[in-house]
C-alpha cells in the first residue's frame, strides 16, 4: 500500500535571525522567525510525512509551548519523524518540496539542502528533490514578508 502526503509551512523573515532552509544557514540581510530555528521547508517535509501516516501533525508532536523544542535544529525534527514512521512500518519512497521565496536566491544551496534531507530521511539522493519559485514581487513572500514550503510525498507500508 502507497500513501501520499502534503505539508505547507510559512515563516516570517525578520531582523537579527539565521536563515535556515533545508538544514543549509543561507547568508541574507533577514532570517525566519519562529520557535524552533524555524526551518520552513523542513516543516512543510515533517507535516507531509506525518499526514501519510495519517499521525497528526509538526505542532502535536513539538508543540511551541513546549521549551525542549525552543531554538531546536528542525533536522532533529525530521529525524524524530522519520523515526516515528518507521515504527509504524513505513518508509518513504520519494519527497518533492518547493520553497516560495522572492529572495535570498536558494539556487546555489538546492544541492545541500537536498543532501541534508536525504541523510536524515535514510532515502537515496534521487528520492528527494527541492526547487525554488518567487510569486513575481506579489504577496507576503512577494514583499519579502516571509518565506513559504510546501511539500509532497509517498510512504509505502511494509507490513507483512
Ligand atoms: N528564492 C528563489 C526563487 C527562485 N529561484 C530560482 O529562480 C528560478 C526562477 O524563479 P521564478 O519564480 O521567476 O520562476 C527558479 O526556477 C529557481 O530555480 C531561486 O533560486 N530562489
Ligand atoms: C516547530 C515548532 C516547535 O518548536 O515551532 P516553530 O518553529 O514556531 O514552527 P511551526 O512551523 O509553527 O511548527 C511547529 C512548532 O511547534
Amino acid at each position: 500500500m502507497i500513501r501520499v502526503g502534503h505539508g505547507f509551512d510559512v515563516h516570517q523573515l525578520v531582523a537579527g535571525r539565521p536563515c535556515i532552509i533545508g538544514g543549509v544557514n543561507i547568508p541574507y540581510e533577514k532570517g525566519l522567525d519562529g520557535h524552533s530555528d524555524a526551518d520552513v521547508l523542513l516543516h512543510a517535509i515533517c507535516d507531509a510525512l506525518l499526514g501519510a501516516a495519517a499521525h497528526g501533525d509538526i505542532g502535536k508532536h513539538f508543540p511551541n509551548t513546549d521549551e525542549r523544542y525552543r531554538g531546536i535544529d528542525s533536522r532533529q525534527l525530521l529525524r524524530h519523524v522519520v523515526n516515528l514512521l518507521k515504527h509504524k512500518r513505513y518508509s518513504i519512497v520519494n519527497i518533492d518540496a518547493t520553497v516560495i521565496a522572492e529572495a535570498p536566491k536558494m539556487a546555489a544551496h538546492i544541492a545541500q539542502m537536498c543532501a541534508n534531507i536525504a541523510q536524515d530521511c535514510n532515502l537515496m539522493p534521487d528520492a528527494v528533490n527541492v526547487k525554488a519559485t518567487t510569486t513575481e514581487k506579489l504577496g507576503f513572500t512577494g514583499r519579502g514578508e516571509g518565506i513559504a514550503a510546501e511539500a509532497v510525498c509517498l510512504i509505502q507500508c511494509f507490513h507483512l
